[in-house]
């Protein structure tokens, strides 16, 4: 479903990202690891269409996003660290709006059970956005990926400043939406996160991906020797 090959981004003569080959299959969840200007961010925004390669190519479902940049985007849902909805409106007008950009017209009542599948209370159904936490902005972010469709998920550090009850929850969401057959390609700081919920864990350091895992294979500490020993 997401498809990088020999994928590369430089800025001047710095690489960001260097000859990246790697292909996540629907119903999979891949984290990326790595510190701080790894390249994991880079990825993404490749993923998205945000930024042009400077080598290789970025694929989703099998159609170029170079070429098809809209065409791709119908696929995908990004979820970034700080969701950015409208304050002002409520959640169900928050995704009835984003909703509505990605061609879908869906009754109040709809949507009110997609945010309710993405765990958001329904007493903040009718809140402003404004008055919403951090995970429950995360949760409209969720909720946008299911009415959408979704056959792509890609979060930035989504997890980053959730408290573990939230970060559990959120986990449990992406795991029911990988079984439904979403692609889901995490990048995250959080090294039990990545383990609880993907399936695969890949290592980045200075633009490369240096290690891949499957999390069956590795326990949360030995993950966190390895990365402390990749990085
Ligand atoms: N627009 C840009 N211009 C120049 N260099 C950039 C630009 N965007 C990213 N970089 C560089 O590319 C490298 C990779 O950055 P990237 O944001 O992908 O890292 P990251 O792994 O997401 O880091 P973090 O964990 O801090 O989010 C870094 O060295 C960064 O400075």
């Amino acid at each position: 479903m997401l498809t990088a090959k020999n994928l590369t981004k430089k800025y001047g003569n710095h690489t960001a990202l260097n000859h990246l080959d790697l292909h996540i299959e629907s119903g999979e969840i891949f984290a990326l690891l790595g510190q701080n200007g790894a390249g994991k961010t880079t990825t993404i925004n490749l993923f998205l269409g945000f930024i042009e390669p400077s080598e290789g190519t970025v694929s989703i479902n099998n159609i170029s996003v170079s070429d098809n940049a809209l065409e791709t985007k119908q696929y995908l849902a990004y979820i970034p660290e700080t969701v950015m909805l409208y304050p002002n409106l409520t959640g169900i007008e928050n995704l009835e709006f984003f909703s509505s950009l990605a061609g879908f017209s869906y009754s109040k009542k709809e949507l009110s059970t997609f945010l309710s599948k993405a765990g958001l209370q329904e007493t903040a159904h009718q809140q402003n956005l404004g008055g919403y936490s951090k995970g429950m902005r995360q949760k409209v972010g969720i909720a946008i990926a299911i009415a959408k469709n979704a056959k792509a998920l890609l979060l930035d550090e989504p997890t980053s400043g959730l408290d573990p009850k939230a970060s559990n929850e959120f986990s449990e969401i992406l795991k029911e939406l990988s079984a439904n057959g979403t692609a889901i390609l995490m990048a995250t700081h959080d090294i039990f996160r990545a383990k609880e919920v993907a399936h695969r864990i890949g290592i980045m350091k200075q633009g490369n991906l240096v290690s891949m895992i499957e999390s069956k294979d590795i326990s949360a500490n030995e993950l966190e020797q390895l990365y402390l020993q990749t990085v």
